[in-house]
């Protein structure tokens, strides 16, 4: 790494708090009916295993698959306590952590990710830099790093456009002291023109110029390849010759605004932040470890140019909506008592296009306002890859140590005499592909290898290294980003989150393993919680299956209801639902997002989830690799519009599909069956009644996706393919099992 000199200052602990830790209310009332779910889950498993029936008795093997999908469900249940258990919120007490000066302030890098121009586009991209290089803070101590995996020139060329957009944005942003801060969000959110500050001739004249830039930007990208006379204009270009291409390529470094320059200033005479450019070296023989080498790339450039004491990593798509964000953050840090245990302060994922019922599930409030909280309680707060401030030295592999306390080497970079070009020189030695080998970055530095969740297993390894860390949910949402806005970018978005995090608890890196003794045993669970997504769906799975087929075939799989053993049954189904609806409409949830929750969790579990769980396995027989697929970020106008109408999108012939329809199928045609059955034949269907009831929810659950096979005409529905074979094979599986001998 760069030979940097760092000075440490022992400063005097600061005696006023920077920071404050709130537990959260009812934690009495939470553990009281926790306990009692799970005394009924107990009966329940004793239910179960007192009442298997015997060899020659019907349904022997359903009742054993459900003692087993009942044991999954408890088990899971249990984690899932662990991270409601302690849970508490940190908040920062003050809006700036120097009490005295901005020149204690340490410098902060601020590194943002893309991969593709494509799925990317280069405008999206351009915003997240705009909104991060006018952050407030000194701009001589904060520095925008872009890490481009596509290796594109058309995202240099917007990245060029933005160095001189940002002239006029940035004194425009604070001036007015705009929010957010990304220019498109804020030219296009619908506002309250009396809040408006800003002023309308020169808030037009801003807009004028940006619409502008992505008119350029725009024209350049539909031509695919930027135009001679504009390569011209910056040197860098220089770079792309004909054998670039994304895969291979050598290292490139352009530092487009370098914030040594006294000559670098804004429209209002304001010097300028540091914008670097980086594309690390890409050769086909070489892995590139996706996420994880880019970020650990830019750690090593980054020490190279700025060496911030602070890194905020951002995905292109998470733009700054608050404009405080690192000051407060830096409050956790900065805590002359308790900040320098802390490793990483993380923000939730925010999106800007959650519709008013979440279709997708892609925001659930009780996840970013209580479940993080609760890791967050245990000093384990999840690194979430995006919206996540780093201390440098944490990231880069030191362990944790007491003496740490009240030293600190904020201190800049010593005056570097070298010019820009010596200085990318030096990076590009760094961003190479060979400069890795032998070395323990990906291993003990930096991000993890080998996992599509590098950021989840990174985090766990820095919390083992002695630190802790923080989640932060401020009231003023710091980061907002994009959400899958179709339920097949949805499934495949969540089938890499579940295999990657099933692959982490298979590997060395299992908390129960790894974190022994290092994390609280709360936290070691909390983590499964999200590490077990993929096994979990198999019990999910296994009802959702077994249910219909036992109440077509008539063998009941619950007790009476008139049985005193119903009552466990319905204690805990009742309670775990109420005590899930209350939770969601507490933190901000209606009714109806909780519904579509629901619904979003059958479809992730019987799907993503499953063929995560397959995915991992396979991979753990040596056949097949990690991969990551980039999440779409952007639809086309049919689809968008059928998302802001919160009307599914079933528009895929993806096999996920295919399952999703064909249980649906089979729980309408048994439910149709029982109904029949009971209304026509009059047969006794007591016995039956819980799993009816189960498999009516199911259907209920389902009714968008019978809509999107019978009803619906638009380009959204399920293709005519994807539904005649799950009706095929819906009925098929039904036929076999009306003739299989009913013994099983
Ligand atoms: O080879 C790659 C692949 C991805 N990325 C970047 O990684 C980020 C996240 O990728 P995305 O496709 O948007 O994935 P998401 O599922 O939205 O990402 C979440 O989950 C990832 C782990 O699976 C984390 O890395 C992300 O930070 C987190 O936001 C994006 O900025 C990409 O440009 C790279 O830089 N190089
Ligand atoms: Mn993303």
């Amino acid at each position: 790494m760069g030979g940097t000199q760092q000075v440490g200052v022992k400063e005097k602990a600061n005696s006023s708090p920077l920071f404050a830790t709130k537990e959260a209310k009812g934690k009495l009332a939470f553990r009281v009916i926790s306990s009692s779910i799970f005394v009924g889950i107990c009966l329940i498993w004793a239910y179960r295993l007192a009442n298997i029936p015997r060899a020659d008795e019907r349904g022997r093997w359903l009742w054993i698959g459900m003692l087993f999908a009942e044991l999954g469900f408890g088990f899971y249940w249990i984690l899932t306590q662990a991270i409601r258990w302690n849970i508490i919120r940190y908040h920062p007490l003050k809006h700036n952590p120097s009490q005295s000066s901005d020149e204690k302030l340490p410098g902060v890098d601020i590194f943002i990710c893309t991969a593709d121009p494509v799925v990317e586009p280069p405008t999206l991209v351009v915003n997240t830099v705009l909104s991060a290089m006018s952050l407030n803070y000194p701009t001589e101590k904060l520095s925008v790093y872009l890490s481009d995996d596509g290796g594109s020139q058309l995202t240099f060329y917007a990245i060029v456009e933005a160095a001189r957009f940002a002239k006029l944005w940035i004194p425009f942003c604070k001036k007015f002291n705009v929010e957010p801060r990304s220019p498109e969000a804020y030219f296009t959110r619908s506002f309250d023109v009396s809040q408006e500050i800003a002023n309308p001739q020169q808030r037009l004249f801003i807009k004028e110029q940006y619409e502008e830039m992505v008119k350029r930007i725009e024209s350049v990208i539909n031509k695919g390849s930027v135009p001679e006379e504009l390569k011209s204009q910056h040197r860098g270009f220089s770079e792309w010759n004909r054998n670039v291409t994304k895969q291979n390529h050598q290292p490139i470094v352009q530092i487009l605004v370098d914030g040594r320059d006294t000559d670098a200033v804004d429209s209002d005479g304001c010097r300028l932040p540091t914008l670097v450019y980086t594309a690390r070296e890409k050769r086909p023989d070489c892995p590139h470890h996706f996420k994880a080498g880019a970020v650990n790339a830019l750690i090593r450039v980054s020490s190279e140019i700025s060496n911030g004491a602070i890194i905020l990593g951002l995905d292109c798509d998470m733009y700054a909506n608050n404009a405080d964000s690192i000051k407060e953050a830096l409050c956790f840090f900065m805590d002359g008592e308790r900040g320098h245990q802390i490793a990483y302060v993380q923000h939730p994922q925010q999106f800007n296009n959650i519709t008013k019922n979440d279709l997708y599930g892609n925001s659930s409030p009780v996840l970013s306002k209580v479940e993080l909280h609760g890791m967050g309680g245990y000093g384990a707060a999840l690194y979430c890859g995006t919206g996540c401030f780093h201390r440098r030295m944490s990231l880069c592999g030191s362990k944790y140590s007491e003496e740490y306390k009240g030293s600190w080497n904020w201190e800049m970079k010593k005056e570097d005499k070298r010019t820009v070009h010596e200085l990318e020189e030096a990076s590009k030695v760094l961003a190479s592909c060979g400069y890795e080998k032998g070395t323990q970055w990906g291993k003990e530095m930096g991000l993890v290898y080998g996992c599509p969740v590098e950021d989840v297993v990174t985090g766990l390894t820095i919390q083992c290294r002695g630190w802790k860390s923080v989640y932060y949910n401020p009231e003023n949402t710091a980061f907002q980003g994009v959400a899958p806005p179709t339920l097949d970018i949805a499934l495949v978005q969540f089938t890499r989150w579940s295999d990657g995090m099933f692959q982490i608890f298979l590997s060395k890196y299992c908390p129960f393993i790894y974190g022994h003794n290092k994390i609280k045993l709360g936290a070691q669970m909390g983590y499964c919680v999200y590490l077990l997504w993929a096994p979990s769906s198999l019990p999910h799975l296994y009802y959702a299956i077994a249910i219909p087929f036992s109440l077509f075939q008539g063998i009941p799989l619950f007790p009476q209801v008139s049985s005193i053993w119903f009552i466990p049954f319905a204690y805990v189904f009742i309670s775990k639902n109420l005590f899930s609806i209350a939770e969601a409409l507490i933190h901000g949830s209606t009714f109806k997002a909780w519904w579509n929750l629901q619904r979003i969790w059958v479809l992730r579990r019987t799907t993503s989830y499953f063929f995560a769980f397959i995915d991992c396995i396979v991979r753990q027989l040596g056949l097949s690799q990690t991969m990551f697929t980039i999440t779409a970020k952007v639809v086309t106008d049919d689809v968008s519009k059928r998302y802001h109408r919160e009307i599914m999108d079933f528009g895929s012939t993806s096999i996920m599909f295919t399952v999703i329809s064909t249980l649906a199928m089979v729980n309408l045609l048994s439910l149709v069956g029982i109904v029949l059955k009971t209304f026509l034949w009059g047969s006794d269907m007591g016995k039956l009644l819980p799993q009816a009831v189960l498999c009516g929810l199911m259907v209920s659950l389902n009714a968008p996706v019978y809509e999107a096979m019978f009803l619906r005409e638009d380009k959204g529905r399920i293709p005519a393919s994807v539904m005649f074979k799950s009706i095929a094979l819906a009925s098929l599986a039904l036929f076999c099992a009306f003739k299989v001998d009913p013994s099983i």
